[in-house]
């Protein structure tokens, strides 16, 4: 990731935004296979992250079209200042999509990102904590993923953004336990503003579940930071 707005006076700050930078200690990657992947999730990670080496003739590799993106339990681990990064939540406060620790009870997904392309997919499957509607998967839970995988997308096309605007329509029920794939594209960039689509679909394509148009704002990190 990387920061195209920022100013002298909080670049230590800026620096601990732009992810996926290592923290002091060696963060975990929560976006590697466990336990509960079934194996969809597994099929697909699979078809992915092969794709993010490729074998050269002489035996070496180099990097391929797709890049797996780290995923933390944490955005901003040791940011300073301001009433809400207090110290007390700042040591409590985790990822919402990495904070229940049980593997496969919420929301388990990996992104991939292809910059040639300027897409970003992620594959998620739906834990049993998730449930909405009887034995589906809750609409926040799905917008949640939704503005995950625009949102790292945007980030990376633009450096640190909000969510202005996350347009969703619902066309079919996500069962809950499944694995299904979300792929985000690049609309159109507008100086600050970054508009992306976001299609859920079934893994097989035959079922498209929601389709989303998303507007981010390039952010400067100072401000959020200096908002408290
Ligand atoms: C690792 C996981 C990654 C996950 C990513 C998750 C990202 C998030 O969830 S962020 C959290 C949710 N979002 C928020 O809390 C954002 C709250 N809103 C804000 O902070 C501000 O309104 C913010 C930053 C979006 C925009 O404020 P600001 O920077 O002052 O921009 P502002 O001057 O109002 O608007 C700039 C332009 O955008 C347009 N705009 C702003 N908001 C909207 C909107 N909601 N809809 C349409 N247009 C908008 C304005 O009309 C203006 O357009 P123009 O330049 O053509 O006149």
């Amino acid at each position: 990731f990387t920061h195209s707005r920022s100013s002298p006076s909080c670049s230590s700050s800026v620096q601990l935004w732009t992810l996926p930078l290592p923290f002091l200690s060696k963060p975990r990657d929560f976006s590697v296979p466990n336990s509960s992947w079934g194996p969809e999730m597994m099929r697909l990670y699979e078809h992915y992250n092969s794709q993010c080496e490729v074998e050269m003739e002489g035996g070496g590799k180099r990097e391929g079209l797709w890049r797996k993106l780290p995923s933390y339990n944490r955005i901003l681990k040791y940011a300073t200042g301001g009433v809400y990064l207090s110290k007390i939540i700042q040591s409590k406060a985790r990822l919402f999509t990495r904070n229940i620790r049980e593997p496969g009870a919420a929301f388990e997904y990996v992104l991939f990102a292809n910059s040639e392309e300027q897409k970003c997919v992620g594959i998620f499957q739906a834990g049993h904590l998730l449930e909405g509607p009887p034995g589906h998967v809750h609409g926040g839970a799905i917008a949640t993923m939704i503005d995950t995988v625009t949102g790292t997308h945007a980030s990376m096309l633009s450096g640190p953004v909000m969510t202005a605007n996350l347009n969703i329509n619902y066309r079919s029920p996500i069962p809950l336990g499944s694995t299904v794939l979300l792929e985000s594209c690049l609309d159109k960039k507008e100086g600050r503003k970054i508009i992306i689509t976001c299609k859920v679909m079934s893994t097989d394509g035959s079922k498209v579940h929601t389709e989303t148009t998303a507007l981010f704002l390039s952010i400067n990190v100072c401000h959020l930071l200096e908002r408290a």
